[in-house]
């Protein structure tokens, strides 16, 4: 997968060279490139920014730079993605979607924003998807896009040594995921779950499972609501 990252602040990533992303990008598995906006800047100041039309507090990005910035590293299958406050939610299934394409672009907006024709303009060639993190507002783009890329990446065939982590990690399943344990057995006065020693693995499969239904009940009803009920016993329903 290619991925390009345009931003004011480039040093932004450099934690994009550690752990498992460092070793998508060794592997050649993902093949990504930071820009720093201001390349496509031709004043003295190399300015990016500029008053909001109609007033208001902060400031906008210029849409010139962008505009260079999107032509020069855009490709005819590329996917622009900019994080931003009034974007799709980002989930799972968004990470999944994203991880299925050949190239991303992500935009790094700051200030108040990016000027809106840039992501007008660009959704005439590219498909374009503004994605949020949550309901809170960041000072920029940077950090989504850590975010948004640790969850695509380890998606992508051969990134993550044990590839069942994928099919039982919460939100894969519609659930979040049971407790986990490792030695020692006893820590604290607390003991690992009896269940988890015996050894029997349909009991544990099933305790797992219960634990899991259980936490997604009681903590992220929102997620109960949606869980298909086939999968579901009718004792467990009514839960
Ligand atoms: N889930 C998210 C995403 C963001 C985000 C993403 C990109 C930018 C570019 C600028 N800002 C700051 C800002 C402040 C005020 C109004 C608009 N934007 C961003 C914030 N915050 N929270």
């Amino acid at each position: 997968m290619k991925v390009d990252i345009i931003s004011i602040f480039p040093d932004y990533f450099a934690p994009l060279d550690l752990s498992l992303i460092g070793k998508a990008r060794t592997t050649g598995t993902l093949n990504l490139s930071v820009h720093d906006l201001r390349t496509w800047t031709h004043d003295v100041h190399r300015t990016v920014d500029d008053s909001p039309y109609g007033g208001g507090p902060g400031m906008v990005m210029r849409p010139e730079p962008w505009g260079q910035a999107l032509d020069a590293v855009g490709s005819p299958g590329a996917t622009l993605v900019v994080p931003s406050p009034v974007g799709k939610p980002f989930t799972q299934a968004g990470a999944h979607e994203l991880a299925g394409l050949d190239h991303l672009v992500f935009a790094c907006g700051r200030y108040e924003g990016i000027d809106q024709r840039v992501i007008d303009e660009a959704a005439d060639r590219m498909p374009v998807r503004e994605v949020s993190l949550g309901d809170y507002v960041l000072f920029g783009g940077e950090v989504a896009v850590i975010v948004i890329l640790e969850a695509i990446t380890r998606l992508l065939p051969g990134v993550l040594g044990n590839a069942d982590s994928l099919t039982e990690e919460s939100h894969a399943a519609g659930l979040l995921e049971a407790p986990v344990y490792t030695k020692p057995v006893s820590w604290r006065d607390r003991e690992v779950p009896d269940v988890l020693r015996s050894g029997d693995h349909g009991r544990i499969a099933r305790w797992r499972r219960d634990q899991s239904m259980l936490r997604t009940l009681t903590r992220r009803p929102d997620m109960w609501a949606d869980y298909p009920p086939e999968n579901l016993d009718k004792k467990d329903r009514k839960a």
